[in-house]
């Protein structure tokens, strides 16, 4: 049954792993929920835009790189309830892009390997992926 007092809040992120293989990270802003918090780079897929491209988009906005669909490889989700709504976060790990990240939308970006992303204060439905992109980083 639908629940509408809980909405449905989909949203891509992007793993990005460099050649040293550390993955990118960027912090919250302060007058943002979940304020310092360190979060892979992305955000809410909008009405009628396929997941795929509101990464392309939301890249593109955030950091002002450009990462093909076809350099998107899905690797895993949270599913949780988060403020009045219900997260459903797709993760995916991009190789490649074209361009340097910029600092555009957070408060800083750092790149870390897995050891350091544990050291760093993530929103929750995050740390079950550090294992995952440690899993595929060493395949
Ligand atoms: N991009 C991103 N969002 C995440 C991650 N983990 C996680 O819980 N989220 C949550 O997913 C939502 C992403 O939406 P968003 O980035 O478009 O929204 P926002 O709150 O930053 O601000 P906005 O409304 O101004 O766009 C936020 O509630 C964020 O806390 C993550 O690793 N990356």
């Amino acid at each position: 049954m639908p629940n509408p007092a809980c909405p449905l809040f989909p949203v891509v992120a992007a793993a990005l792993i460099d050649g040293a293989g550390r993955v990118l990270v960027q912090q919250r802003p302060p007058d943002k929920q979940m304020a310092g918090l360190w979060e892979f780079p992305g955000g809410k897929i909008e009405s009628g835009e396929a997941p795929e491209a509101a990464l392309v988009r939301e890249l593109a906005e955030e950091l002002a790189i450009d990462v093909a669909e076809s350099d998107q490889t899905p690797v895993s989700f949270a599913s949780q309830a988060l403020a009045g709504k219900h997260l459903l976060l797709l993760l995916y790990l991009c190789r490649q892009w074209v361009g340097t990240p910029q600092l555009l939308d957070a408060v800083a970006l750092q790149w870390a390997t897995p050891a350091q992303l544990r050291e760093l204060a993530m929103p929750p439905a995050d740390a079950p992926f550090i294992a995952v992109l440690e899993r595929h980083m060493k395949e």
